[in-house]
């Protein structure tokens, strides 16, 4: 279980003066900027939840889950994971949770990644059977077989994530943050990745933290999402409700023979936007409650000729995009 109420992180940051006298002023008087990375945030999360954390860049995620790893210390604030202050009790706090971020790793560089699991199985005092169970399972499922025998710094990168989701879950830990875990992966690899998160999920109940900016991510795995910007929770809640609100939104995709530019029609001009993308396909986008795809449709058949149209559903990419901008 993790409860956060209040929390906040304020980085003070050092203004630096123009020119060589501002420089040398700078080494006698500082002054500072304060940044709010984290705002006055609350909320839960039970166990066996598996919950997409989003945002858009800078807007305080990976402050937020250092906070529950205990590496960074709160500016105000409460945060508990499975009743542990993570700031003040790191190393216990470590053997609840399993960790994968982006560009780090937990694996040793040089040496073979079964030795690195060796290695973790002492740190973490997994017993022997278990240990050999966890392995054959993690090297079916992820296919590690290969694997095993190399050294990290010669695997891929979809190779050396699978590696690292493995170490990240090897000691069975009740709480699983993952930073982006499908980032410049190919669908093949992203599809196992996915499908091991959830298998783990169901399997030993793990709870799963992920940031993600791949809303496919979120979809396959996630039941719930919070949204932060600019430090603060902007929502909180499953995705189905969010669709549900936000869900009336339609896309109608048009390939149009048109030598001209395309205007919208002017019937249609306070009730829907419109883009064009390099291929030349009009993308008119609008409410249903203000307009029916019919009427959209009609409109722009009497102006162009139609050679195609699809009729999109509202992806949770364009929803959570229109969140980002206009709030909730
Ligand atoms: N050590 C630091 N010192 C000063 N400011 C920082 C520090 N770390 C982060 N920030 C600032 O705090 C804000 C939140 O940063 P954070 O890394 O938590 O964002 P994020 O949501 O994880 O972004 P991204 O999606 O780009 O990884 C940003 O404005 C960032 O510039």
């Amino acid at each position: 279980m993790i409860q956060v109420s209040g929390l906040s992180k304020h980085y003070r940051i050092a203004q630096k003066k123009p020119g060589l006298s501002g420089a040398i002023k700078g080494l006698f008087s500082r002054e500072y900027q304060v940044k709010k990375a984290v705002d006055d945030i609350s909320f839960q999360i039970r166990p066996g939840e598996m919950v997409g954390y989003i945002g858009a860049n800078g807007a305080g995620k990976s402050t937020t889950i250092k906070m529950l790893c205990g590496i960074l210390t709160p500016s105000s604030g409460e945060v508990l994971v499975n009743g542990i202050v993570p700031s003040k009790d790191r190393q216990k706090n470590a053997h609840n949770i399993g960790a994968v971020f982006g560009q780090r790793t937990q694996l040793f560089w040089d040496i073979a990644v079964r030795e690195s699991y060796d290695l973790l199985k002492h740190i973490y005092e997994i017993p022997e059977k278990e240990y050999q169970e966890t392995i054959a399972m993690f090297t079916e499922v992820l296919q590690l077989e290969p694997l095993l025998g190399v050294p990290v710094r010669q695997l891929s990168l979809g190779q050396k994530m699978r590696c690292e989701l493995a170490a990240a879950f090897l000691h069975n830990p009740s709480i699983v943050f993952l930073d982006e875990p499908t980032i410049g992966l190919d669908v093949a690899v992203k599809a196992r990745i996915r499908e091991f998160i959830k298998q783990m999920n169901q399997l030993k109940g793990t709870t799963v933290i992920l940031t993600t900016h791949d809303m496919q991510d979120i979809e396959e795995i996630c039941n719930r999402i919070i949204i932060i910007d600019e430090g603060k929770v902007l929502y909180d809640g499953s995705l189905q409700s969010i669709k549900d609100q936000f869900g009336h939104k339609r896309v109608i995709h048009f390939e149009l023979d048109v030598e001209r530019s395309f205007q919208l029609p002017d019937s249609l001009s306070r009730r829907a936007d419109f883009s064009v993308d390099e291929e030349g396909i009009v993308s008119v986008s609008f409410s249903s409650q203000d307009i029916t795809a019919a009427e959209v449709i009609t409109e722009v058949m009497q102006q162009y000729r139609i050679r195609d149209l699809t009729i999109a559903d509202p992806k949770i990419e364009t929803i959570v995009q229109e969140i980002y901008e206009r709030g909730v």
